[in-house]
């Protein structure tokens, strides 16, 4: 079964997805951990040395290696908003789960983690990062075979609720 994740930063995409690989014991890669496997640097230190250009080169080669594996994907937030990852999600052999967030859930999880962790929010602000969250919203939609609505719910809730849809989808098929 392959699963591609995909929502603005601090939806919970990783957080899903490793639930998901447990219960399903099912392969799981992460785009931006991926990062950290091939160059050794974190998000924030890549960013740092390299800028974000580089970085969504990266990204799409990490893209295209994770989908030619299989199982589950949590990408990166802006990882949809390139027209290249957009057709290469939607034309790969995956289901495409959108984890939809309120604003006021993602502030919540990204001051959590602290500004230190995300470089755009670090750039941003929260009026920035949510204006760019607003901005994204339809394209991630566009890709999605199914949304999840994640707010106030356990990571547990949203893998039951997410087998529940895909499975729906998979019966109209
Ligand atoms: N359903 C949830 N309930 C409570 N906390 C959550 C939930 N989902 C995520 N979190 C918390 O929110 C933060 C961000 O989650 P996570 O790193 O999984 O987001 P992400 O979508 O992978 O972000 P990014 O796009 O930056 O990779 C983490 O601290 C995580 O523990
Ligand atoms: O939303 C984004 O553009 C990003 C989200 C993170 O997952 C990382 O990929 C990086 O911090 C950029
Ligand atoms: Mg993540």
């Amino acid at each position: 079964m392959n699963i591609t994740l995909i929502g603005f930063m601090g939806s919970g995409k990783t957080t899903v997805a490793n639930a998901l690989s447990q219960q399903l014991e099912i392969e799981q890669n992460d785009l931006d951990e991926m990062v950290l496997q091939r160059t050794g640097l974190t998000i924030p230190e890549y960013f740092e040395q390299y800028g974000e250009a580089k970085f969504r080169k990266l990204e799409m080669d990490n893209l295209q290696l994770a989908l030619a594996t299989g199982g589950i994907l949590s990408t990166g937030g802006g990882t949809p908003m390139q027209a290249n990852n957009f057709k290469l999600i939607q034309e790969a052999n995956t289901a495409t789960v959108f984890l939809n967030a309120q604003d006021n859930t993602i502030t919540h999880h990204l001051i959590h983690d602290g500004i230190e962790e995300r470089p755009l929010f670090k750039q941003l602000g929260i009026d920035g990062i949510i204006k760019l969250k607003h901005e994204r919203q339809l394209t991630y939609e566009q890709l999605a075979d199914v949304i999840i609505d994640v707010d106030h719910k356990s990571p547990e809730l949203i893998v039951n609720e997410l087998m529940e849809k895909l499975s729906e989808v998979n019966s109209n098929d």
